[in-house]
C-alpha cells in the first residue's frame, strides 16, 4: 500500500460530494497529494454517486510520475498529467494546435521579449525602465497571461497580489506595447502560443465548445502554481454537474507569482485548511515553521496556513560551514553515497547546473521532465529545487546555501532584494520540506539570510 490510511479531516475532504468546487489549503506534508490521489480514486469509482472520468492535474512532470506511482492498482478512469499536456492535447483535439512547434519555447520567448523591449524603448525618451532585466518583463507578461488580462484598461485595473511596488500606469502602457510586439514577433515566427497564454485559449475554446465534457471531475495538486486562467479553463473543462477540487499551499508557490485561486472566480462553499505535518520529523518541521514565519515569507493570510509541529522526533538539520565550494561538494557526495545505502536521498541545488556539478561521479536518478518511473528503492536523486516540488525523500542534501547562491543573483537583478527574497525563500522552503528524516545544508562564505538565524534549529558543524 503506497498511500496511508487517511486521518483526522482527510477522509472528509476525500469523500466530499462530487458536485461543485472545493478548495483545500494545507502546509507542507499535510497529505494534500495523498488526499488528491484518494479523492480522484473516489470520484472515479463506479460505486460513488455522480462518478465519472477524472483528470488529476499538476504542474510538473516529475510529480506526475510520482502520482502515477502512488495510484492504487485498482483505480480506473483517472488520467494523470501536467496542465501543459492537458492544454496542448485539448487544443490539438479541436484542431487549434498546428504542431508541437506551435508553442514558443522559453529561449525563443526570451529572445522575442528582448527584441520587443528594444523596439518599444525606441519610441520613448531614454529611461531606466527599459533597461530593467529581461526577467522582469518575462515575468510581467506571464502574469498578464496567467490572469487572463485581455486589454490595457483591464491591466490598469487588476490589483497585483504580492508585488512590493506596483507599476505606474505609464509603465503598464509600455509593458502592454511590449506584449503586443512580442506577440507579433511570435506569430511571425509561426508560434501561436507560449506556455503561459495557452490557458486563455483553452478557456476561450471551452466557452465555445458545446459538446459533452470528457471529464466529469478535475482534481488539482500543487494548485498554487497554476494560474487563475488555467484554473478557469479546468472549471470550463468539466461537466457542469461535476466538480473541481483544488489542493494548494501558497508558501510553496514557485511559479505564477502574485496570483491566487481567489482571482479565478471559483464558486466554493468553504475552504478546508490542514496544518498537521505527516512527513517531516519535528526538528525538520521546526526549521520549516521558522522559515515560514520570516518576514519575506509573509503573504495574504487568507491563502496561508500556519504549520503545526509534528510529534515524531529525529535529529536537527545539519548546517555545515565549509572552507570552499570544493569541500561542500566533497561532503555532499560522501553523504549522498552514505544515505543511499539505506534510503532515498535527494541532492537539491538552486540551479540544474549546480546540481549536476555536485552529482558528478555519482550514480543518480535525475528529476528531469523525462523521468518516467518513480523508484522508491534506496538511491540518489539529483535536481534543482524546482524539480523536487511535491516529492519526498528520506534525506535531502542541499549544497551552496551561501549568500553567493541564495538568493540567486539573477533573481535579485530582475526583481530587487525584497521580491527576490520572497521568491527564493519559497524555493528554499519547498526544498527543505522534501526531507522526511534527514536534512543537511552546506555553505561556504556567509550563510544565506533566507535561512533562519536561530542557532538552536541546527546541528552546526565545521569540518
Ligand atoms: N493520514 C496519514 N497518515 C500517515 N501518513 C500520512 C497521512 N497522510 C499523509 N501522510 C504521509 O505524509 C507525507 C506527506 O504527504 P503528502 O505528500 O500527501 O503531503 P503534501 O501536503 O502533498 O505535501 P507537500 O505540499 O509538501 O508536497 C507522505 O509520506 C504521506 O504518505
Amino acid at each position: 500500500m503506497r498511500l496511508p490510511t487517511p486521518k483526522g479531516r482527510q477522509p472528509y475532504v476525500i469523500f466530499l460530494p462530487g458536485q461543485g468546487h472545493q478548495v483545500v489549503l494545507g502546509t507542507a506534508g499535510t497529505g494534500k497529494t495523498t488526499m488528491a490521489m484518494l479523492r480522484a480514486e473516489h470520484l472515479a469509482a463506479p460505486t460513488t454517486a455522480n462518478s465519472g472520468r477524472v483528470l488529476l492535474v499538476t504542474y510538473n512532470n516529475a510529480l506526475v510520475t510520482y502520482l502515477r506511482y502512488l495510484q492504487p492498482a485498482a483505480a480506473q478512469n483517472i488520467t494523470i498529467e501536467t496542465y501543459g499536456r492537458f492544454a496542448r492535447g485539448y487544443l490539438n483535439s479541436i484542431g487549434q494546435m498546428p504542431s508541437w512547434n506551435g508553442i514558443a519555447q522559453p529561449a525563443d520567448r526570451r529572445m522575442w521579449v528582448e527584441q520587443a523591449v528594444k523596439e518599444v524603448a525606441k519610441t520613448y525618451q531614454p529611461g531606466s525602465f527599459f533597461s530593467r532585466d529581461t526577467g522582469f518583463f518575462l515575468d510581467e507578461l506571464e502574469w498578464i497571461s496567467g490572469m487572463g488580462v485581455a486589454s490595457l484598461d483591464e491591466y490598469k485595473e487588476v490589483p497585483r497580489v504580492g508585488r512590493e511596488r506596483g507599476l505606474a500606469n505609464a509603465q503598464k502602457e509600455a509593458v502592454w506595447k511590449i506584449l503586443m510586439v512580442y506577440r507579433r514577433l511570435r506569430t511571425d515566427a509561426g508560434r501561436r502560443y507560449d506556455w503561459y497564454d495557452l490557458a486563455s485559449s483553452v478557456h476561450a475554446a471551452f466557452a465555445q465548445d458545446k459538446r459533452p465534457r470528457h471529464y466529469r471531475h478535475v482534481v488539482i495538486d500543487e494548485g498554487q502554481d497554476l494560474s487563475p486562467e488555467a484554473i478557469r479553463s479546468l472549471v470550463a473543462a468539466v461537466d457542469p454537474q461535476g466538480s473541481v477540487t483544488f489542493f494548494g499551499d501558497y508558501h510553496q508557490m514557485i511559479y505564477g507569482q502574485g496570483m491566487s485561486w481567489r482571482s479565478c472566480g471559483l464558486k466554493i462553499q468553504r475552504v478546508e485548511r490542514f496544518a498537521d505535518n505527516y512527513r517531516n520529523t519535528a526538528e525538520i518541521a521546526r526549521l520549516a515553521i521558522a522559515m515560514s514565519r520570516m518576514p519575506h515569507m509573509a503573504g495574504d493570510p487568507q491563502d496561508l496556513v500556519e504549520p503545526r509541529e509534528p510529534a515524531a522526533a529525529g535529529t536537527r538539520p545539519t548546517l555545515v560551514e565549509c572552507r570552499d565550494e570544493a569541500q561542500e561538494m566533497d561532503i555532499i557526495r560522501a553523504q549522498a553515497t552514505d544515505f543511499a545505502r539505506n534510503g532515498t536521498v535527494a541532492v537539491l541545488a538552486r540551479t540544474w547546473a549546480d546540481a549536476r556539478q555536485v552529482c558528478e561521479g555519482l550514480r543518480v536518478r535525475n528529476l528531469q521532465p523525462d523521468l518516467n518511473r518513480w523508484d522508491a528503492t534506496p538511491g540518489i536523486y539529483c535536481g534543482a529545487y524546482h524539480s523536487a516540488k511535491g516529492l519526498e525523500f528520506d534525506a535531502v542534501l542541499m549544497p551552496f546555501c551561501g549568500v553567493a547562491h541564495m538568493p540567486h543573483p539573477d533573481t535579485v537583478t530582475a526583481f530587487g532584494d525584497d521580491e527576490a527574497a520572497a521568491r527564493e525563500g519559497r524555493l528554499l522552503y519547498v526544498s527543505t520540506t522534501r526531507a522526511r528524516t534527514d536534512l543537511l545544508l552546506t555553505y561556504s562564505g556567509t550563510v544565506t539570510p533566507l535561512l533562519p538565524s536561530d542557532d538552536a534549529l541546527y546541528a552546526k558543524v565545521t569540518p
